[in-house]
């Protein structure tokens, strides 16, 4: 290897001098396996962000390839959880001393688990978008999760217009004459029975969540159970007929606007630990061409914005 390489990220003027805010790489490939609790230890194959702020103000820039290491070591010889990342944030300080004093980190990544079918005890995958971001400031970690839950809703006003067609189809074709319980119950397993239907949309709810800071482990699987038992009616993996007619049942019994699902999951978010959340709720309209959409958070001083 040729010594006396020059470094001018060492020794070059800054065109300007200046502080920044965040500098460094993003898009980096990065596999790792990732701990989380009531999980397997399991590989995923991340998209990287990584950061650190440039206080120095004619400092030419900070080194990016010590960045990259650190995430490389956190990759190969090491399992992603609160501890390891936290030694990784303090080596990106360490490694950019009187540089800087502020580090982050985030991955995204699809975390795939088994999944029970409703009723038939089948079981099948299911990935789910993650977002996992680490900060350090002022010798301060923190960490934020994000996650998005696909589900289904079905519309509690069509369901309402729907019921309204059914029953001017009965009046139609009874009166208190011709009323027979086997006719009714025949007639309501045919198409003119049930002559309307209401409108489904694939949903969508992204959650951010900001970690308590003594956590020393993640916990995704609570998050994203939270979440789908509180909208009963997320998308399945396996299905056999009587999960899918069970999930029927649960849309019917579960009809909901955007501003129902916002709500459901304020409430369940209010009713767990997370120190912070934000979240937007989209339903991907089947009667539209445009989509319903709600957003909330905690709503604590200096906390998420909506
Ligand atoms: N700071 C900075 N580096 C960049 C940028 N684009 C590419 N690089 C390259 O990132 C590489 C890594 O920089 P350093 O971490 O300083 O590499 P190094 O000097 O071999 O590593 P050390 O000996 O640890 O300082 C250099 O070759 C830079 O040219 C950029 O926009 N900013």
């Amino acid at each position: 290897m040729q010594t006396n390489m020059p470094d001018i990220a060492d020794t070059a003027p800054a065109l300007q001098t200046g502080k920044l805010d965040w500098v460094g790489m993003a898009e980096i490939e990065l596999p790792f396996i990732f701990e989380s609790r009531d999980l397997a230890p399991v590989t995923v194959n991340a998209k990287a962000r990584a950061f650190v702020n440039l206080h120095k103000e004619d400092a030419k820039g900070i080194h990016m390839s010590r960045l990259y290491l650190a995430l490389d070591v956190l990759s190969t010889e090491q399992q992603v959880n609160p501890q390891t990342l936290a030694n990784t944030l303090n080596t990106f300080i360490s490694s950019h001393e009187n540089l800087s004093d502020k580090a982050q980190i985030e991955f995204k990544f699809e975390l795939p688990l088994r999944r029970k079918s409703l009723l038939s005890g089948k079981v099948g995958w299911k990935s789910y978008p993650l977002t996992l971001t680490s900060t350090i400031e002022h010798n301060i970690i923190s960490y934020e999760l994000t996650v998005d839950v696909t589900y289904s809703s079905t519309c509690p006003c069509s369901a309402a217009l729907a019921r309204q067609l059914i029953q001017n189809a009965f009046n139609e074709k009874f009166n208190q004459d011709t009323l027979s319980q086997k006719d009714v119950h025949e007639w309501l397993g045919t198409t003119q029975g049930i002559v309307a239907t209401p409108h489904s949309q694939r949903s969508i709810a992204n959650v951010k969540v900001k970690l308590n800071r003594d956590i020393n482990e993640f916990d995704v699987i609570n998050l994203i159970n939270t979440l789908e038992n509180e909208l009963k009616t997320p998308v399945q993996a396996a299905v056999k007929r009587e999960d899918e007619q069970e999930f029927a049942r649960l849309n019917g019994q579960n009809l909901m606007f955007c501003e129902d699902a916002a709500r459901k999951i304020k409430a369940s978010l209010e009713a767990s630990n997370y120190a912070d959340y934000w979240l937007q709720i989209n339903h991907y309209e089947s009667l539209h061409a445009h989509d319903a959409v709600a957003i909330a958070v905690k709503g604590i001083e200096n906390g998420y914005k909506a």
